[in-house]
């Protein structure tokens, strides 16, 4: 069992939840959709540190909640950043002390029910391949368009969701990051960096419970999750 430091991404503003706000505020069976992030690494035994990437102008907000749920155990803040990567760089940099071998977690706050069996599945094969990512395989077909014309239909069996946690090696994600800035590349994930300088990147198969509150429609799902565990569905 490896254990892990997690740069939780919880810069964001929100804009597709439309609510006005940093959806890591909204609540989610009356407890924070952030709050619900942070239990889970918090209770993680194998999670050594949180570096909790925030918004400046939310800090003190964030740290008054935090301590509101004793939750302030392991965090240590960091200044988010204009775009995601660049709150990705921010928390790499904090961690900068980390050894070359020594694991990273890079997980959205935004994805409140990953569970615990899956992080340590993640931190075993990032730990032996040096980069892995949870994904769900695709249920839908998916179409290529150009307009609202279909250019083609791709082979879903070859199609997967990528997901967060994405765990690496500190030196591979590192290396990853230092190349998109110097060469101005641009990835909407981290595993997409590592590729990008011909990393090998691995999947370890996730479940759909751990989708990312992005949409209103979003918020009925997740208190739909918490209903599901609280009834007894699995942890
Ligand atoms: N500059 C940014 C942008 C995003 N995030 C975080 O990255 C995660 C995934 O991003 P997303 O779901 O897109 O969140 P937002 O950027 O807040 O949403 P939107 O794009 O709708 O504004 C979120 O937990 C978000 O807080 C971040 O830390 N720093
Ligand atoms: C990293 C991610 O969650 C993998 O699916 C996704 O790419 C984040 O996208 P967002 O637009 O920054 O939420």
């Amino acid at each position: 069992m490896h254990s892990y430091q997690v740069i939780l991404l919880a810069a964001g503003q929100g804009k597709r939840m439309k609510a006005g706000r940093n959806k890591q505020f909204l609540m989610i069976a009356g407890t924070p959709l952030l709050i619900h992030t942070l239990r889970v690494f918090e209770e993680d035994s194998l999670c050594k540190e949180i570096l909790l990437v925030v918004n400046e102008r939310e800090t003190q907000e964030i740290n008054d909640l935090i301590r509101s749920f004793q939750l302030e155990g392991k965090v240590r803040f960091v200044s988010g950043g204009k775009e995601r990567q660049d709150s990705v760089a921010n928390g790499l940099s904090a961690a900068a002390q980390s050894g070359p071998d020594d694991i990273v977690f890079i997980h959205d706050a935004a994805r409140p029910f990953v569970m615990r069996e899956y992080l340590h599945r993640l931190s075993a094969a990032a730990f032996e391949e040096g980069g892995a990512i949870l994904a769900v395989p695709v249920k839908d077909t998916v179409k290529e368009v150009d307009g609202i014309e279909i250019t083609k239909t791709t082979d879903r069996s070859r199609l997967w969701l990528a997901q967060t946690p994405q765990a690496f090696r500190y030196s591979v994600i590192a290396e990853a990051h230092a190349r998109a800035a110097q060469e101005d590349h641009i990835g909407t994930d981290d595993a997409s960096l590592v590729e990008y300088i011909g990393g090998r990147v691995t999947i370890v198969e996730g479940n759909y419970e751990n989708f990312k509150v992005t949409t209103p429609e979003d918020m009925m799902f997740a208190e739909a999750v918490i209903k599901h565990r609280l009834e007894g569905g699995k942890e």
